[in-house]
């Protein structure tokens, strides 16, 4: 089995082994790098492969990392194919551009160049719970570069000692990597540093700049800037920070945790006033579904086999449920739920930029613009919601083997008789012509009966139904279904009809499964690891551009403003059940039942 890797912990685009010998490599890019078996990023040898047609010989370029004076150096050796074929395949492969491998080899090892990332909003949940365990496991896997450092900002007073012991509690190693695992954390720690200072105070963020400068010791400066703070004091830091705090010689980039408004005109001010201190290319909008595994690999098993791109359109699929629950309320951040509702919190973004990749045409390359080209795109084609394609839901109190299950308004910091949906479920369209007619169907849902996140879709019905004596009237009892679980227990899975061994003709539903665990020994990463490695190498294809960003709220705006204003009553289902009736309704109107409470046994 080939085990993904790179030149780097992981690059773009991803790779694949040769299959066939005989394929010449017919199919093998221009340039392929390949990564050494010890898997340090940058020591690697960088071998690039042009494909000479009628040939049995390949020109290899090996590339050196770069000289002490800049240069390159590259040494041309023919190479017989079948030997090629067989580094391909035992050797992990990526495929990028060597003088792309090369600008990041430079950066990661260059001594002359340090990274300074600080986490604003240091003593709050996400940073520990998140985004010092994701810095953690990047170092770990001697993701980060060289000269890095961590600063921690917050008004809380604490010392260096005071945040590590904070965020060593929360620090986690790899299953598959345990050794040294301690060292590790105490070399990481050592790197971690805390400056206390207010959000809007150019002064404290002068301070800082002058410890990071410290730290710096005269290398270039390259800042990234981690806003885990509430929204409302999101531009007073941005304006600090850009003034005050960022780099006279490289880059400064900040990442803005959503929300990113709560309609279309306060997400407007939001981007405006954060292009009063920064261009749009240093604005990494984080979505942190777009970092899953399974959301990355979304636009792989699409582009990348020739059997599903042909399927993906109104021809053949019937409907597409994009679908999210947790078994847990808003405990504990009920204050900050109240103000937003399901539908700002999960569906405008998370499920709403997966809908996006799952529906976006082709895009030209996998350059982040091209990607986001196609988003918008498709997000544009889309009908704004309207209430009579919605229904919405809040959990109420329940008592279940002797333990009593809070309400949502139980929460002392959600306001009495709060109307806020901690559930919603909407049928949306695309107006193009792949989509017409298609219904995308969204569920989401706080307090359910177990935590998940996956895409279903649902194929049309074979004509003919020439095994109607077996699957009788009922359809849908045989219609393939390809599953995408995101979370947990990542798999993909096709639901196919099969004869039952034996003399009779007898049909079953099976599962072409690709489960994870069974597939890939090593540990998904966090998507925050993904999104963090990616803002430091300046990669925005994960990130919400700010076009994107109103297409999105174009679509939900209008529909939330109703809700609002027609103070429109949830529907209560009780916590840990399986969410409200009228979600039910809603999918029939279009003829569609919801995959996840399924008809199968094994859904
Ligand atoms: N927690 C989560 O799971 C997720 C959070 N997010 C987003 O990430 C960001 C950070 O979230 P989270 O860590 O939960 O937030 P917290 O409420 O924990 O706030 C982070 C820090 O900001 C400071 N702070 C809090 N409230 C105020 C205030 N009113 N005025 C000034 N400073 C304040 C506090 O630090 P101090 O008092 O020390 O200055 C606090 O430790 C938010 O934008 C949130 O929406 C997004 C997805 C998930
Ligand atoms: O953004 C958010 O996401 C979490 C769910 O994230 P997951 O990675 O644990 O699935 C959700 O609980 C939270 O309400 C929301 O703000």
């Amino acid at each position: 089995m080939a085990t993904i890797c790179s030149t780097h912990c992981r690059s773009y685009p991803s790779l694949q082994p040769v299959s066939s010998p005989s394929s010449k490599l017919g199919h093998v890019p221009q340039h392929v790098t390949l990564s050494s078996s010890a898997s340090k990023r940058f020591l690697a040898a960088k071998v690039s492969l042009k494909s000479q047609s009628d040939s049995n010989q390949v020109a290899v370029h090996t590339h050196q990392p770069q000289q002490s004076d800049g240069a390159a150096t590259a040494a041309a050796v023919p190479v017989d194919i079948d030997t090629t074929q067989k580094l391909l395949k035992s050797e992990l492969l990526s495929f990028t551009s060597a003088e792309e491998s090369q600008a990041e080899a430079s950066f990661y090892n260059n001594e002359n160049e340090s990274v300074s990332i600080t986490v604003v909003g240091a003593s709050g949940d996400l940073a520990k719970k998140k985004i010092f365990p994701a810095l953690f496991a990047l170092y770990y896997e001697d993701c980060l570069p060289k000269h890095f450092t961590i600063f921690g900002y917050a008004r809380s007073k604490m010392t260096d000692a005071e945040l590590r012991t904070m965020v060593s509690k929360t620090l986690t190693c790899r299953i598959d990597k345990r050794e040294n695992c301690g060292e590790k954390m105490d070399e990481f720690l050592k790197r971690c540093f805390y400056h206390s200072g207010q959000y809007d105070s150019q002064e404290n963020f002068a301070a800082l700049d002058k410890k990071l400068k410290e730290h710096e010791n005269g290398k270039a400066s390259n800042r990234l800037f981690y806003l885990s703070i509430p929204p409302n004091i999101f531009i007073d830091a941005v304006k600090c920070a850009s003034s005050s705090a960022s780099s006279g010689n490289g880059w400064t980039r900040v990442i803005v945790e959503k929300p990113f408004g709560r309609d279309s005109e306060s997400s407007a001010a939001l981007t405006k006033s954060l292009k009063q201190y920064l261009r749009e290319d240093q604005i990494f909008r984080i979505d942190h579904y777009l970092g899953k595994e399974l959301v990355e690999n979304l636009s792989v098993l699409r582009f990348s086999n020739l059997i599903f791109e042909p399927l993906w359109s109104r021809q053949y699929i019937r409907n597409v449920q994009f679908i999210f629950s947790e078994d847990f309320g808003t405990e504990g951040r009920g204050g900050y739920f109240d103000n937003y509702g399901i539908i700002r919190d999960i569906m405008q973004n998370h499920l709403l930029q997966i809908l996006a990749l799952f529906a976006m045409e082709t895009p030209v390359s996998l350059d982040a613009e091209d990607i986001r080209n196609e988003k918008v795109k498709v997000l544009r084609s889309m009908r704004p919601l309207e209430l009579g394609t919605m229904v919405i839901g809040q959990y109420k109190s329940h008592t279940k083997g002797g333990v009593t299950y809070p309400a949502y308004t139980d929460d002392k910091t959600v306001p009495k008789g709060s109307l806020t949906p901690t559930f919603a479920a909407a049928a949306l369209f695309i107006d193009n012509a792949r989509w017409d007619g298609v219904p995308f169907l969204m569920k989401a849902g706080k307090a359910l009966h177990k935590k998940g996140a996956e895409i279903r879709v649902q194929f049309r019905h074979v004509p003919g139904n020439l095994y109607n004596r077996t699957f009788g009237t009922d359809l849908d009892r045989a219609t393939n279904e390809l599953v995408i679980r995101v979370q947990p227990d990542e798999a993909i899975y096709l639901k196919i009809n099969n004869k039952v061994p034996g003399l009779g003709m007898k049909l079953d539903r099976s599962h072409l499964n690709l489960h994870y665990a069974a597939r890939y020994s090593k540990e998904i990463p966090d998507a925050y690891e993904r999104l963090l490695l990616d803002a430091i190498e300046g990669e925005r294809r994960l990130f919400i551009r700010s076009d994107e960003l109103d297409a999105a709220w174009s679509l939900f705006t209008p529909v939330l403003k109703e809700l609002e204003e027609k103070r429109v009553v949830p529907e209560y289902y009780p916590y840990g059940s399986r969410g409200p009736v009228g979600a039910h309704y809603l999918a029939a109107r279009y003829n569609v039942r919801w995959g996840d409470l399924g008809i199968d046994m094994d859904q």
